[in-house]
């Protein structure tokens, strides 16, 4: 049976983790923080940890980014798309108006994740815009928070599951600003993941460019072009050492193992960057056909 660091049970990353080992049998480990949940597998506990890496609405998680490339040496071992279905809960009994609707004036404050936060923003500032918002470690911590809090004008964004769990009301169902709003996830751990295929698989790297080097990035972009290799992501992120000095984290449409790919990164090594591999690993872009 495998060990997996997840998110709090309710979050959207536990059900998302949930969806990929269905069937199987789990020992689940729920941590309140994402620095625990990448702990857990770094320091042996886990087999596995679970990491919302992107998000439609809301583009990359960097304080996740940054963990994985900072904090932890774990690859990446599969990646997948789930839907991330966000809804305004609290008590609806404490939030009745006159003729038994809801009277929003009564939500002080909403709390959530900052991600699911942002991702109802416009739904937050149709309905609440007197509320205050408080991001918390995850939208099940905020589902938490509301449940131990009655009376006390609160509402949390999360998943109908969180709600269920809590005994919470469902206020408002699907509140997120787009409707395709899906989350990337991954699975990140020192064995590969081998329970399920998939016809796709991404190889992800990352590159530090020698400094003083004009034309670096483009160099680096045209080792992949010419050799026709599609890259699906490409992002700067500050390599925290000195200011102005960034490392590009790609994703590139293909296995390590293919022929093309390991005389594409050589090539960039030849022009003095650094190339660090995080990971080559099968990629579930439909959930409904995981
Ligand atoms: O808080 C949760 O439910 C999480 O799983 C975390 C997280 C994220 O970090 O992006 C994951 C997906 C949601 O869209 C919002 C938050």
């Amino acid at each position: 049976m495998k060990t997996i660091a997840v998110l709090p049970a309710g979050s959207v990353s536990d059900e998302a983790a949930k969806h990929l080992f269905r069937g199987e049998e789990v020992d689940w480990k729920h941590h309140r923080l994402i620095s625990d949940v990448f702990l857990s597998t770094a320091s042996g506990v886990s087999d596995y940890s679970i990491v919302p890496i992107e998000n439609t609405i809301e583009g990359s998680v960097s304080l996740h980014m940054d963990w994985l490339v900072h904090e932890v040496d774990l690859p990446i071992q599969a990646e997948w798309v789930y839907p991330s279905i966000q809804n305004l809960i609290g008590r609806a009994s404490e939030l009745k108006d006159a003729s038994g609707g809801i009277d929003y004036s009564l939500i002080t404050k909403v709390v959530s994740h900052p991600v699911a936060i942002a991702q109802c923003y416009q739904f937050l500032r149709k309905h609440l815009p007197h509320a205050a918002t408080e991001p918390v470690s995850s939208t099940a911590e905020g589902v938490r928070i509301a449940q131990n809090n009655p009376g006390a004008g609160l509402a949390a964004i999360g998943t109908m599951t969180a709600a269920a769990n809590a005994g919470l009301d469902v206020i408002a169902s699907a509140i997120t600003d787009h409707d395709n709003n899906y989350t990337r996830f991954l699975l990140v751990g020192p064995a590969p993941y081998t329970a399920r295929q998939s016809d796709s698989r991404k190889t992800s790297i990352l590159v530090t460019l020698p400094e003083d080097y004009p034309g670096a990035l483009h160099q680096v972009l045209s080792a992949f072009a010419w050799r026709k290799i599609n890259l699906s992501r490409i992002e700067s992120r500050p390599t925290k050492k000195k200011l102005g000095n960034y490392y590009f984290y790609i994703d590139i449409d293909m296995a390590l193992d293919t022929v093309l790919l390991p005389s594409a990164i050589q090539e960039i090594e030849a022009i003095g960057c650094h190339v660090r591999i995080l990971g080559s690993y099968p990629s579930f872009a439909d959930y409904k056909k995981l």
